[in-house]
């Protein structure tokens, strides 16, 4: 018996899922150090990955993307148990990971394997390319030298390199080449799992391809299953069963590769799509909504949907009649007032009127209403009509007034959307998805 028939027959498995991942938190914690306890200041949770869920079937390959620092890698990691999670659960074959010791992890070790992004990084340069690939199975001492080495050529070849490259070192080859031992690596145990993160992102455009199609050959040839993890919508399309779409620690939406390209749902889904670069011209000159900004900070992630900041899509309260555009320079002036982030000073200067900033100044009906023009047009690019304008020129009244508060309140109370008081969950259907617009 070959040492890989002899790794593989150690296994018996199951028909569920093989990766079951329910509710799966991991905080970091900032500030839990001495002084900061001397101080009295509790420790400050990074939410990095927030109660995800999802499930990984056997043979299939799983895509998590979303932009950087939305906790795609922390998510692999933990899922591998390579960084122990602060909640939630994890079960490989049934069998929950975090409540494994001795050879059950052992085991669990040998059959999940993680590829890294950096080719470059992830081999130690004074090592023998053939000895890094054994390495894992001189740990876990299997078979003999001679059977491990003969593995290790089998293994250079099915990555389409060269057996007669095992004493070859990594400065020798290219970064296509580097991955291929990584990937080598990765399959020394023979593994069914494989967490693949950001496999192709360090290399050459022309390079990609191959590594992807090497990955999906593999993955028939030893019927792997993986959870890809890339930022890039191109690598996912390429090689994925199903993607789950990850944003701020939390899944946004979850849909078979096709769906989730033709018909996506969360708008955090279509805004990732549309800011991947159009080939033909009449598409590339389309009037698109990509995405701007940056991924809010985890340390205070926004209340209710964590998309909300960004989305184009914001839900207006029932009652009040107002467009999206509208309604998006109304919230962004409601984050200026909450924030105390409008120049009272100044705009009151600009308006003819002086000494404003301290609120102290008892301003007739005529410097009020010069003062509420001269804000709505250094903050609105459109013209509100009805309710909506009456509520931001009360607002800013209050404003003329330094009442930073009442101008708020104002605002709120008129303004506040369902997605900013409830997190939508995620929805239990063919194409889950965590946004209001969704909910009946
Ligand atoms: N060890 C750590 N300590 C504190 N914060 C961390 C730690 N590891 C990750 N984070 C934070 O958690 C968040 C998620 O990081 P993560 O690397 O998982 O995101 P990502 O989606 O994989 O992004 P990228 O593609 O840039 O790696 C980020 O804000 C990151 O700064």
């Amino acid at each position: 018996m070959s040492l890989a028939d002899e790794l593989q027959s150690e296994r018996e498995t199951s028909t569920g899922p093989l990766v079951e991942v329910r509710d799966l938190e991991k905080h970091f914690f900032e500030g839990d150090n001495i002084l900061d306890r001397i101080l009295g200041n509790g420790p400050v949770a990074i939410r990095a990955v927030d109660g995800v869920s999802f499930d990984i079937h056997k043979g299939e390959t799983l895509g998590l993307v979303g932009e950087s620092g939305c906790g795609k890698s922390t998510t692999g990691e933990t899922v591998l148990r390579l960084q122990e999670p602060t909640g939630g659960t994890v079960r490989f074959d049934g069998d929950s990971i975090l409540d494994m010791a001795g050879d059950d992890l052992l085991s669990f070790r040998r059959n999940a394997q993680i590829v890294f992004q950096d080719p470059y990084t992830s081999l130690d340069p004074r090592v023998p390319i053939g000895e890094t690939v054994r390495e894992a199975l001189d740990i876990h001492g299997v078979g003999t030298l001679e059977e491990r080495n003969d593995r290790v050529r089998d293994l250079l070849e099915r990555v389409g390199l060269s057996e007669d490259q095992f004493d070859r070192y990594p400065s020798e080859f290219s970064g296509g080449q580097r991955q291929r031992i990584g990937i080598a690596r990765a399959l020394a145990l023979n593994p069914d799992f494989l967490v693949l993160d950001e496999p192709t992102s360090a290399l050459d455009v022309s390079v990609q391809a191959q590594i992807l199609n090497l990955l999906s050959d593999l993955q028939e040839e030893f019927n792997l299953t993986y959870l890809l993890i890339s930022h890039d919508l191109s690598v996912i399309r390429h090689i994925c069963d199903r993607v789950a779409v990850m944003y701020l620690g939390e899944i946004a939406e979850v849909a078979d590769v096709d769906t989730l390209f033709e018909s996506p749902k969360h708008p955090y889904t279509e805004a990732l799509l549309e800011s991947v670069p159009r080939a033909e011209t009449a598409e590339r000159d389309r009037d698109i909504e990509t995405l701007k900004g940056d991924v809010p900070s985890p340390r205070n992630p926004p209340s209710g949907c964590r998309f909300r900041t960004r989305c184009p899509k914001v839900i207006p309260p029932a009652e009040t009649s107002i467009d999206q555009q509208e309604y998006r320079e109304v919230m962004h002036f409601r984050e200026l007032v909450e924030d105390a982030e409008i120049s009272i000073h100044k705009l009151a200067e600009d308006a003819g009127l002086s000494g404003l900033e301290d609120g102290d100044q008892n301003l007739n009906s005529r410097e009020t209403a010069a003062f509420v023009e001269e804000v709505k047009g250094d903050v609105l690019d459109t013209d509100l009509t009805g309710p909506p304008e009456r509520v931001v020129d009360e607002a800013i009244g209050h404003l003329a007034e330094a009442d930073w508060e009442s101008a708020a309140t104002v605002l709120r109370d008129e303004f506040e959307s369902i997605c900013e008081t409830d997190n939508p969950e995620l929805s239990d259907d063919s194409q889950p998805v965590a946004c209001h617009l969704y909910e009946t």
